[in-house]
């Protein structure tokens, strides 16, 4: 029976369990989400009508600190999708070593078919629903998928109206002149540059060299594909978003493209390159791929046909586990996302910081202290997967074991 997205995770995690040797009391304690919250709210559409959307909120651990992690806007989402996000959320902040647990959050409906004030009333009163378990010191959401730094000043605002007081530390994510911090929307991509930059070392290919694909050509996708030609001289030859794709073996211009797609809302009608569709994109021979768009996209049906010598993955959750085991023997270097796109929750992190201080920082020391700290990351992963003769997700799931499960035997278990 195929395995939930939930199970998915915790198998992974179950991996690196096994060669830790944790006892099951306790894998079972870091396995389980620690609240749950289902909220049902109406919202008044702009004909009059009213409709009644889900949400959910999942906090799986705050060993180490407040839950962190974003929200997303999605027709497909449901539970068992967004405990799995806060599950890999809670690994992804001890990886980086954040003073943070995991948390993820969604509403189930297709914002595209919203009219921008129906956006802004779900979004309000989603939040006003939420706000139970939300806070600076408890609870901080941020951008996911179809939400973005207009939906967080939305969070930000009707927060601030229930407690009666400006409360810029409650979500990240926000325009940079309302308490956003400089380099957060470029952050995700800017983790995954650095991935892709050391992933090519590791695999014998000059940065500067090496052909590069995308999947999802959102704010993950974008930032990747464009930070990886202008800083590392990469190749872009292949991009695909949700209604095909688009390939040039020559390297496509990603700043054109970017324009392209925010005005056409599509990148296969890109004219300097020739259409593809969106499964094309995994047989482009490359020598590395980025899958940037939703979970499950690299499976056992697709993963044979992969052509790359190193996957990074930029979103949560793209490849399946047989999929894994498929790239494995392939001899594919899979970077996890736990580590690849956790630029993102990292300069999150940055902006929380600056608004609990009410300081604002450069760009330039963003930028440092963002790729200091991936380096950091993919180097101590490196390093435990040589230690234990493990693959990188493996390893860094080791990595980010030890941190939680060390802060809960600290704190103790008894209240
Ligand atoms: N935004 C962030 O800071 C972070 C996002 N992520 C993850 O990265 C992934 C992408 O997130 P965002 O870029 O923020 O979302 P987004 O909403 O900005 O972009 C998603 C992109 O995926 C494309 N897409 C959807 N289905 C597709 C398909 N079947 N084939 C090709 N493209 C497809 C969409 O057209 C869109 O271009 C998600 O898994 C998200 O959880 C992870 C870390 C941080
Ligand atoms: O910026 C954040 O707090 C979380 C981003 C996120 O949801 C993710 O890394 O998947």
């Amino acid at each position: 029976m195929k395995m939930s997205l939930y199970e998915t995770a915790v198998s992974q995690f179950n991996k690196a369990a096994k060669v830790l040797g944790i006892p099951d009391d306790y894998a079972e304690i870091l396995r389980r989400p620690k609240r749950s919250l289902i909220v049902e709210f109406p919202v008044q559409m702009d004909d009059g009508s009213v409709r009644v959307f889900t949400g959910f909120r999942v906090q799986h651990n705050t060993a180490r600190g407040p839950a962190k992690g974003g929200i997303r806007y999605h027709a497909n989402t449901n539970l068992d999708e967004v405990k799995a996000l806060a599950f890999w959320m809670t690994w992804k902040t001890a990886v980086m070593n954040l003073p943070y647990g995991g948390a993820k959050g969604g509403i189930r409906v297709d914002p595209k078919k919203l009219s921008w004030k129906e956006l802004e009333r779900l979004s309000r009163r989603y939040f006003s629903e939420i706000q139970i378990i939300i806070g600076p010191q408890n609870d901080i959401p941020a951008p996911d998928v179809n939400t973005n730094s207009d939906v967080m000043a939305w969070y930000m605002d009707t927060y601030s109206m229930n407690v009666g007081y400006t409360s810029l530390g409650v979500v990240t994510g926000k325009p940079v002149d309302l308490g956003g911090s400089k380099g957060r929307e470029e952050a995700t991509g800017r983790g995954v540059k650095v991935c892709v930059g050391r992933a090519c070392k590791d695999i014998g290919v000059d940065p500067s060299k090496a052909t590069i694909v995308v999947q999802g050509f959102g704010n993950v996708g974008q930032y990747s594909a464009l930070l990886s030609q202008k800083e590392l001289g990469s190749r872009v030859i292949a991009v695909s978003d949700s209604k095909g794709g688009i390939f040039n073996p020559q390297g496509l211009d990603i700043k054109a493209l970017i324009e392209h797609k925010s005005k056409y809302g599509r990148v296969d009608t890109f004219s300097d390159g020739k259409k593809i569709s969106r499964e094309d994109i995994f047989s482009i021979k490359a020598d590395v791929l980025i899958p940037a768009a939703l979970e499950n996209s690299i499976t056992a049906e697709n993963a044979n046909l992969i052509n790359v010598k190193a996957i990074i993955e930029g979103a949560n959750g793209p490849v399946t586990p047989e999929a894994d085991e498929i790239l494995r023997s392939k001899g594919v270097l899979v970077v996890p996302d736990i580590l690849a796109n956790a630029g993102g929750v990292t300069v999150s992190y940055f902006e929380w910081v600056q608004d609990l201080q009410a300081f604002f920082w450069k760009i330039e020391q963003i930028r440092e202290s963002l790729e200091m700290m991936m380096n950091e990351a993919y180097t101590e992963t490196k390093e435990i997967a040589k230690k234990y003769d493990v693959e990188m997700r493996t390893a860094a799931y080791i990595l980010a074991i030890n941190r939680v499960l060390y802060a809960i035997q600290k704190r103790g278990l008894y209240p």
